[in-house]
Parts: structure tokens; sequence; C-alpha cells
């Protein structure tokens, strides 16, 4: 019986805010009428992404194309959300030519590839590849770096690498997984910052493995799509920390949503925002925010200590123009002070 040709699926993976949003709207933008469908995942119950991607308003991008799996992070929660999630869009009347699954920033990418060989989907879609987002500014301030004193002293009393920061450990298992890496912010890079990327990557990436350099995830679907990986069929060659069937552990991060009122001044938000990040260690924040007489929402976006704001559309009805920030970070950041911080 002749086989219907799979439906190819492209994993799109990389730490918090390292631009994996940016690249799907570039993505969609130059789709070349391939109807795409998205599965995006969020750590905790947060929407931004979703929300931002279905204000594109870019054409044959239907807000019904773009799902969103928002109950914890997708490589723990392969069978209760992502199979049914898959087999709906397959079962679809019309199929999507092509999936693309962002990941949230603090997923472990093989757990999800190995859900490609669920009987369920095993014969319907495939991996098409793994393409995974370095921000290459964060890689070059070191913040996934070892603490050569930290690994020192660990090797000495033994040999066992799970005691790696929970940062490093999900570099490097996002690289081991990868079938193109994509090195992004190459605008914020400043020279010999690239050598130090590369240098980063090229230890966790498998040899044959493609780098590429782009700014703002602008790099075109004729490149990111129809890599043929299969990568479900290809697990062995994916390293990873947890084979063994070691639990990956989310607590290391947590998140929490912020809301307050209309504000009058992005630019005194953003001030305010700043020296909170600093001096709580936070990794990412981002959301929506009410400004006194304007019909759109601004959108805000922290990278570490990088921020960004621009409005995007209008807010759909009164009833949901409310100003709500998600901070990711740290598992033992202080909540209660940065709620009242952000509030006061
Ligand atoms: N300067 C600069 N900023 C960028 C670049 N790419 C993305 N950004 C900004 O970085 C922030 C995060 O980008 P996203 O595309 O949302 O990153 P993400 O990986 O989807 O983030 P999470 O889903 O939260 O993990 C946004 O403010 C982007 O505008 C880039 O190449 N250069």
């Amino acid at each position: 019986m002749a086989q219907t040709k799979k439906i190819p699926a492209t994993v799109i993976t990389g730490f918090l805010g390292a631009g994996k949003t940016s690249t799907i709207q570039h993505l969609l933008k130059t789709a070349g009428g391939r109807k795409l469908a998205l599965i995006i995942n969020e750590f905790g119950d947060l929407g931004v992404d979703s929300d931002i991607v279905k204000g594109c308003n870019i054409e044959g991008c239907n807000d019904d194309d773009v799902l969103e799996l928002a109950n914890g992070c997708i490589c723990c929660t392969v069978a209760d959300d992502f199979i049914p999630t898959i087999e709906k869009l397959l079962n679809r009347e019309t199929p999507p030519d092509h999936i693309i699954i962002e990941t949230s920033g603090l997923a472990l990418p093989k757990p999800l590839v190995k859900a490609f060989n669920w009987p369920e989907i095993r014969t319907r879609v495939t991996v098409d590849g793994v393409i995974t987002l370095v921000d290459g500014r964060a890689v070059a301030d070191g913040l996934f770096a070892s603490n050569p004193q930290a690994i020192e002293a660990q090797r000495a009393a033994d040999d066992n690498l799970d005691h790696e920061s929970p940062l490093e450990e999900l570099f490097e298992e996002q690289l081991a997984c990868a079938d193109m890496v994509v090195i992004n912010k190459f605008d914020l890079l400043e020279e010999g910052d690239m050598d130090k990327v590369l240098a980063a990557v090229h230890k966790e990436i498998r040899p044959e493995v493609k780098i590429v350099k782009i700014a703002h995830g602008q790099i075109d679907a004729s490149v990111l799509l129809g890599l043929e990986a299969a990568a479900e069929d290809d697990l062995d060659s994916r390293h990873s920390h947890h084979d063994d069937g070691h639990e990956h552990d989310h607590d290391d991060f947590e998140s929490f949503a912020v809301e307050f009122g209309e504000i009058n001044d992005p630019e005194a938000l953003i001030a305010k925002l700043l020296p909170i990040v600093a001096k709580h260690e936070i990794l990412r924040m981002k959301g929506f925010v009410a400004v006194a007489g304007k019909d759109m929402r601004l959108v805000i976006q922290g990278v570490g200590s990088r921020f960004q704001h621009y409005y995007d559309q209008e807010w759909s009805d009164t009833a949901t123009r409310r100003s709500r920030l998600v901070v990711i970070g740290d598992h033992d950041m202080d909540e209660a002070t940065i709620r009242a911080e952000i509030t006061a």
C-alpha cells in the first residue's frame, strides 16, 4: 500500500529571549504559499508569544493556525498536551503543509523529538529539523559559561556533571539536539564576540551541523524548512544528560505575572524595571501594557537588561485592556518584593 507523505514539523528551540518568536514571524512572511500551523509553548500560563504572533496580520496566518500549549513545558507534558494537539492538526479537513513548534526557552528538545515516535503520530508526521536559536549577545557575555572554579571543585569531588548550572545544561542540550544552529542578535555583537560565540557553540553541536548568523530573526523559510532530517530516527546521535531517564527539573526556574493599571510614560516604566531586573537577576520580562490616552497596547520585551517596547495593535476590547507583565527567573526570586517594586 502506498504510504502518504508525512507532514514535516520543524522544532524551534533556544533559550529565553533568543529570538524564537521573531524568527517565526519572519518565517510566516516568507512561507511562500505554504500553509503553516504553529504550536507555541511558553513557560507558565503566559500566552504572550502566541498573542504577538496572532497580532502579526500576515496574510495566510489565521488565528486558528496558532495553537498554544500553556500547561507547562512541552518536554514534560508530551502525552497530555502535545500528542493530542498535533493529532488535532493532522485530523483537520485541510491539514497544514508544515508544522512549526516553538518550544519554551526552558525546554529540552530531545523528549519532544522522541514523541514523534509515538505510534499515534509516527506514520503521519516527521521532524524536518531542530533549529536551535542562540542569543549571540548572551553567549558572548558568558551567561551559559561554566564557572571554572566551581567545575574544578566538582570534578575533584566526583565526575558527575549533573551539578552543572541549569542555564549551562539547557544551552548544551538545546545545541546537542540541533540540525541547524542560528546565531541571532548579530547586531549586538562587537569585534571578537563572534569568535567566542562560535567556540562555545562548536563545543556542543554535532560536527555536521551548519551554523547561520542573523539579526532580528531574519532568516527565510527556504533556509529553515525542508531539511528532511527525520530527527526522530536519529535520536542516538543527539546527546542528552537525561538519556538515563533522569527527570528534567523545571523547579530551577519560576514565572509569575504582575498586573497593574494604566501607565503614563513608557520610558519611565522601563527606567523603573531596569534596576529591578538587575537587582533580582531576572532572566526575562514580557507582556502588554495599557498606556493612558493610547488605543494600542504597548508590548514590553526584556531579555536580561535589554528592554524594547513598541505598540503592536489595538486592544481587542476594554475587558482585556490591562497591564500584565510576566517575570521569569531563578526559582528563589523574591516574588513579593519584585511585585511590590513593579507596582510601586
Ligand atoms: N537587538 C536585537 N534584538 C533582538 C533580536 N532578535 C530578537 N530581539 C529582541 O529580543 C526580544 C526577545 O525576542 P523573541 O523573538 O521574543 O525571543 P523568544 O526566544 O521568542 O523569547 P521567549 O519566547 O520568551 O523565550 C525581543 O525584544 C526582540 O525584539 C536581534 O537580532 N537583535
